[in-house]
């Protein structure tokens, strides 16, 4: 039970003297936190005034003549030695204008929470207090403990009683005597709880009824116990977490990886950097949203990248389908993949095929392209297969390819030699002038003692340059036709379960759309695999955490080729299985066996998560009635009106409802969002609105969200809340089927404090079966 000490009753008397006790105690943090900001601030401004003097100096030294060859070695020295001294001021300065920083939020809000423990031996409790940084006074005595502190843990995990910790030297044990929750602002406790819970549902409350921000806050001070699990695993080398909307997985991924970087720099196995760790975000406008937790939490963000800009880099020249065109293309039947087909290259079965084809390619079934410089041919492809087929038997595919690789950059480095003595050569040496001269010959100016050895190198330069192109096509194995050799391999399988007319028409798709420079996303990955795999490429090893957001929206196929893009990686899967707008509906446990088996994990790990916070209870319980299995979903209980659905019969009247809604909306609420089924019907609510508010049309390239009305198709809300939301044309013609569960559910799930649907005509039949009292059904007069 939680005890609100600002109660009242007799019984509170005594708390409210404890509360003046505890506000002597912020008081006198307030003062050590004044006085390290006036210390810090100090500090800051002199390392300051060092970077600069040192930036100052290297950019004079950087500027010195250096076409006078004696001094440019000299010069090289001393800029190495003076650039290793940037760094380190510019080090020192961060980190001192990080304290300041955290100093300057601890001011705001020093801490949180409060735990009593005793340890076995001691004969009386001890209070530690924890916030979102730690603190220590002069005499190094911890004031505040970061919430990731080993003994942090107990205030999340624990209730009263005998609790356990694992601290870097093993697990501890300890007596939990209270645990006490604040909300302190600016230096004034607001509120305080004595509990025996995680964090008391008050708290909450207050968090949660707040307005949505345009940018996801922090979860510090909240943090629920299962939540806590997903933060604190350091164990599972795959962990799953399936949660229902709105239950704070996306929070539960940047405290974990606040988490991560914390332990590992306080006595973790190793140093881990932000940039070691890669989330894969739904969308870039998430990517904004959630930029700021990290920073409130003083770490740096992990790199950030959608699917799509990370084939789009990896393939690049070509334009690679988003899963938002197939998602557009497959609803409006424009050129639909047979459903067996696309089963079949998203299933495991097809990364094996891709696999097994790459080991036993035939050395004849090779495909290669010609090389050329300025549209000459400089290697055939005959040549190169004939350098391919020299290669012994028993060599592996990608042994053969990276042996004729070597080789032709053999040949390109003789024919550099060869070519350096031609005329075109000595007459480009000729008409150069000294400083082009110089940057020819680079860090070798004055080292020749021979003049002829130096025109000789300088000659071999240019020629090496002109000939940059072909190394570069080498070195990126463009000698290898993938395209073809996807296609020769999309030839030779003959897969089980799907119709051979179907395969030969992927097949011929797959090679118009090359023609068109153009591919599927459901071909992006496998060739990929397939290239990487022959190539024996595409690996990046310096990853050691990989986060993915929405899980759902990804196939077994794009998660096999992470899995071997990332080989160093432990895994975190974050989804919600219900919200699969792109995909078949795959179960959790389902989806960790098999990914578990596909990744061959050691310490596979599920953790369910179903309380969400985000909705009101009326709106999580009417989101909930769209599901066949919705009850295992726990709405927080946060008052708030029923959602209402309008009733129209034409699209005028529906457009004129909307305003009308938008309208009152408003009148409340920062951001409402018209959620819609697609692109086309966004674009036709934005032209019907535009002139009445100032209204913005979101897309797939935005990057931030702005206040006010916004209007977007709902694979773009994925991953972002509203404080209201107007689910637009909400028909049965839109939703005929339960297939559009998802759909519906996940619009439904984006709204904080209200939500309304608007349908023209009959409703979908997913809304009909929600039961009645769920909602207020209102029809036009
Ligand atoms: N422990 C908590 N304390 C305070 N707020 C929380 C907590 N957990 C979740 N929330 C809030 O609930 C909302 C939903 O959280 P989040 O977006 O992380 O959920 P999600 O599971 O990723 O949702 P979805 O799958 O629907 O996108 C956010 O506003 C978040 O700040």
């Amino acid at each position: 039970m939680n005890r609100l000490v600002t109660d009242h009753t007799e019984a509170n008397y005594l708390n409210n003297e404890e509360r003046q006790h505890e506000q002597q105690r912020v008081d006198q943090v307030m003062d050590e936190i004044n006085r390290q900001l006036v210390d810090n601030q100090q500090q800051f401004e002199r390392a300051h005034h060092e970077t600069s003097a040192i930036q100052k100096n290297y950019a004079e030294n950087a500027s010195v003549n250096t076409f006078e060859v004696d001094d440019a070695m000299e010069t090289n020295a001393q800029l190495q030695q003076q650039r290793q001294l940037v760094y380190l001021a510019v080090t020192n300065e961060a980190t001192i204008r990080q304290q300041l920083d955290n100093l300057k939020q601890l001011k705001e809000s020093p801490y949180f929470g409060r735990i009593d423990i005793q340890d076995a031996g001691e004969s009386k409790p001890e209070s530690l207090y924890i916030g979102t940084f730690s603190l220590t006074n002069e005499a190094q005595d911890f004031v505040v403990y970061d919430w990731r502190a080993p003994i942090s843990s107990i205030y999340y995990n624990g209730t009263l009683g005998k609790v356990a910790y694992t601290t870097p030297a093993g697990k501890q044990t300890t007596d939990l005597k209270k645990k006490r929750q604040f909300t302190i602002k600016d230096g004034e406790i607001k509120n305080m709880f004595d509990t025996n819970e995680t964090v008391g549902d008050e708290m909450l409350q207050a968090v949660l009824g707040q307005q949505n921000d345009e940018v996801m806050q922090n979860i510090v001070a909240t943090i629920q116990k299962e939540q806590n699990d997903i933060i604190r695993d350091t164990r599972s080398d795959l962990l799953v977490v399936q949660g229902v909307a709105g239950s704070g997985k996306t929070s539960a991924i940047l405290q974990r990886i606040a988490f991560l970087l914390y332990h590992s720099r306080n006595g973790g196995e190793s140093e881990l950097q932000a940039d070691q760790m890669i989330l894969f975000s739904p969308n870039r406008l998430f990517s904004h949203y959630i930029s700021e937790v990290l920073p409130s939490l003083g770490e740096r963000n992990m790199r950030q990248v959608t699917l799509d800009d990370f084939l789009t880099q990896r393939l690049q020249g070509l334009n690679v389908q988003t899963l938002f065109e197939r998602y557009e293309s497959d609803a409006d039947d424009t050129n639909p993949m047979f459903r067996d087909v696309r089963d079949y290259l998203e299933s495991t079965a097809f990364v094996k095929a891709v696999t097994a084809y790459c080991k036993h390619v035939p050395t004849q079934d090779i495909r290669f392209n010609d090389i050329l410089l300025d549209g000459s041919l400089f290697f055939t492809k005959e040549a190169i297969a004939a350098i391919y087929a020299e290669q012994p038997e028993t060599m592996s595919t990608t042994g053969k390819i990276l042996a004729t690789k070597n080789r032709l950059i053999k040949k390109l480095k003789r024919r550099i030699r060869t070519d350096a003595k031609d005329d075109w050569v000595a007459e480009e040496l000729d008409n150069l002038d000294t400083e082009h001269y110089h940057d020819l010959l680079g860090e070798r100016v004055g080292r020749f003692k021979e003049l002829d050895d130096e025109v000789a190198f300088a000659s071999r330069e240019i020629v090496r340059k002109r000939y940059e192109p072909v190394y570069d096509a080498l070195f990126n194995n463009y000698f290898l036709d993938v395209y073809r050799q996807y296609d020769h391999f999309l030839q030779t399988v003959t897969p089980a379960h799907v119709d051979p007319d179907h395969w030969d028409m992927h097949e011929q798709d797959f090679d118009t759309n090359i023609e068109y420079h153009r591919i599927s996303l459901d071909d992006a990955v496998p060739l990929l695999y397939l290239r990487d795999l022959i190539t024996g490429g595409g690996q990046n090893r310096s990853i050691a955490y990989l986060f993915i957001d929405e899980m759902q929206d990804y196939s077994m196929t794009q998660m096999c080729y992470f899995r071997h893009a990332f080989p160093k990686a432990k895994f975190t899967l974050l989804g919600d299985s219900e919200q699969a707008l792109f995909n078949r509906m795959q179960r959790p446990q389902e989806l960790l066996d098999n990914l578990a088996q596909a990744f061959n994990a050691k310490r596979p790990n599920l953790i369910t998560l179903s309380r969400s916070y985000r909705s009101t209870l009326p709106i999580t319980n009417f989101a909930k009635g769209l599901l066949p299995d919705g009850d295992q979903i726990q709405a927080f209980n946060r008052p708030g009106d029923l959602p209402r659905i309008l009733l129209r019969y034409n699209e005028q009247d529906a457009i004129s409802a909307t305003k009308e809604l938008v309208q009152t909306e408003l009148d409340t609420y920062g951001t409402v969002a018209i959620l819609t089924k697609d692109v086309t019907t966004a674009q036709q609510v934005y032209r019907e609105l535009h002139r009445d508010f100032p209204i913005t049309l979101l897309n797939d390239m935005d990057r931030t969200l702005p206040k006010g009305v916004i209007v977007l198709p709902v694979y773009l809300a994925k991953g972002l809340e509203f404080d209201s939301v107007i689910a637009y044309d909400v028909s049965i013609s839109n939703y005929p089927t339960d297939d559009a569960i998802g759909i519906l559910y996940t619009i439904a799930s984006r709204a904080m404090h209200h939500l309304s649907l608007v349908t023209i005509g009959e409703a979908s039949p997913v809304i009909s079966h929600v039961s009645p009292e769920l909602l207020s059904i209102e029809h036009e007069l």
